[in-house]
């Protein structure tokens, strides 16, 4: 038997033979394949092997997350990123990544950060879950961020669950820590990067805002309604948002009270520019990828853009204006009001939950009268020159003093002189001793009265004289 089974053992010879006939053989049909098929057709001919292959013996299922999906932050890879930093604390790596840029308070505890390409080990109602960050050069040129996304890995059986349940529960659990962050962001928009965001760290309250105390109150109450309002926004069918638009002379508080407002609400900023927005398209992306509970800041509306004034404006100072201006639409449509206010009241409004809009201008008396009809811009809120209570409110702040003979005489000052708080507050710091300031401030004042007085007899002269000629 066993001589037998030795007999039938091919010899060494004929075993060479062979594997050099199939090597022979393999050659042939690598050259023939090379030279019929084509490259393109060979790689995806390999590539469904090597998918189907994989997928067959692979256990594992894997979700890519990406950062962005067709120009708007994905929401999903916006709450893992929020949520992953919360299961770094426990974990037992070698190293971590750590980051602190709260100016504030600089003893702040740092903060985790995700490295790339570190696995981050999670479980849901049993189910082990492994997260990996990835990243890579961005192939689109006008992007220099690199492209970044997460790998989610399970096991197959689990990839329907994960799916509809663990997906919801980060975007819940997200949700939460947003809801009780630190700090606040202020976020500005970059053509090229998109959102950037920085620590929020302006220290103006309603308590160290100067304004008339009924127009404050008022505008706190309503901020609170709207905060405690989702049921009653839902119940009348409306998009839970308050636009309100912010007026009136440089230096009187109108950024000042954004801030207050966003230090009241817990509410992060979003800074867009109107200029830096090619068109309604872009306009829609952007708006699209900002959160919830934030507010929407757009500055000196009547300069940005989207306002047909600002732009009859400028065609007057170029000397063939009309043309340039309408070769430059031409080419750059830029950001239309009605891509605007569909935003405000239109039917991209209801994107963002929670959010209010700010709009700022110098110039109420410039805009556009379709953003001042009612239901554009919920409240419209007049910051104006300095009166005898704003004054007292930023004496007290200053000075830390409630009263003082010269009280009297600037309060009447303020009736003849326009002095903006941004200028009263300038005086306010020159000392510490209130009777040095109060005096300088007194002398401003009279300075400003002078001025306008001279300047007002100058016009009265120049209509004499043309009256004459
Ligand atoms: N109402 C106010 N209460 C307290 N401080 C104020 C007030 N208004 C202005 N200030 C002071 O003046 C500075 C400039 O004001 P702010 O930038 O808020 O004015 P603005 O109306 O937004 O001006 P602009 O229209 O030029 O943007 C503030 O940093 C603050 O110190």
């Amino acid at each position: 038997m066993a001589s037998s089974f030795f007999t039938q053992i091919p010899s060494l010879s004929s075993i060479f033979s062979i594997y050099t006939s199939l090597s022979a053989f393999t050659i042939l049909f690598r050259t023939i394949l090379h030279e019929i098929i084509p490259e393109k057709i060979r790689d995806f001919i390999v590539s469904r092997f090597s998918d189907y292959f994989s997928s067959y013996f692979n256990t594992n299922f894997t979700f890519i997350i990406q950062e962005q999906c067709d120009y708007v932050t994905n929401q999903t890879f916006r709450a893992a990123e929020t949520y992953l930093p919360t299961l770094l604390a426990g974990m037992s790596t070698g190293s971590l990544l750590v980051h602190s840029s709260n100016l504030n308070n600089p003893l702040a505890k740092p903060k985790f950060g995700i490295p790339v390409k570190a696995k981050i080990f999670d479980e849901f109602e049993g189910i082990p879950l492994e997260w990996t960050l990835l990243s890579e050069r961005n192939e689109n040129p006008h992007q220099s961020r690199p492209k970044r996304y997460f790998h989610l890995t399970c096991k197959k059986e689990f990839r329907d669950k994960i799916m509809s349940d663990y997906f919801t529960y980060i975007a819940k659990s997200s949700v939460e820590i947003l809801t009780h962050v630190e700090n606040l962001n202020i976020h500005t928009y970059h053509p090229e990067w998109g959102w950037e965001s920085t620590i929020f760290q302006h220290h103006t309250t309603f308590e160290t805002l100067a304004m008339e105390p009924e127009l404050k109150n008022t505008l706190i109450r309503d901020l609170d309604a709207f905060s405690k309002g989702k049921d009653f926004f839902k119940s009348v069918g409306r998009a839970w948002k308050r636009g309100y638009l912010l007026y009136g002379p440089p230096g009187t508080g109108k950024s000042s009270l954004v801030a207050a407002i966003a230090n009241y609400m817990n509410y992060s900023i979003y800074d867009l520019q109107l200029q830096s927005v090619k068109n309604d398209a872009m306009l829609r992306q952007i708006l699209t990828s900002t959160d919830n509970r934030s507010i929407l800041l757009i500055e000196d509306l009547d300069c940005n853009g989207a306002d047909a004034s600002c732009r009859d404006e400028k065609k007057d100072e170029g000397g063939d204006g009309e043309n340039q201006n309408k070769k430059k639409k031409e080419k750059d449509p830029k950001v239309t009001l009605s891509g605007l206010l569909n935003f405000v009241d239109g039917l991209w409004s209801s994107c963002v939950e929670e959010r209010i809009i700010v709009f700022t201008t110098n110039h109420k008396e410039k805009l556009d009268p379709a953003l001042l009809r009612p239901g554009r811009m919920d409240v419209h809120i007049l910051m104006d020159y300095c009166t005898p209570v704003v004054f007292k409110k930023l004496a007290a702040l200053y000075l830390g003093i409630e009263e003082h003979d010269l009280f009297e005489p600037i309060g009447k000052m303020f009736l003849e002189v326009k002095a903006t708080p941004a200028e009263i507050t300038e005086q306010l710091m020159v000392s510490k001793n209130p009777d040095v300031t109060l005096k300088g401030l007194v002398e401003f004042l009279e300075g400003k009265k002078m001025s306008k007085e001279s300047e007002g007899s100058e016009i009265k002269e120049t209509e004499a004289r043309c009256s004459l000629m």
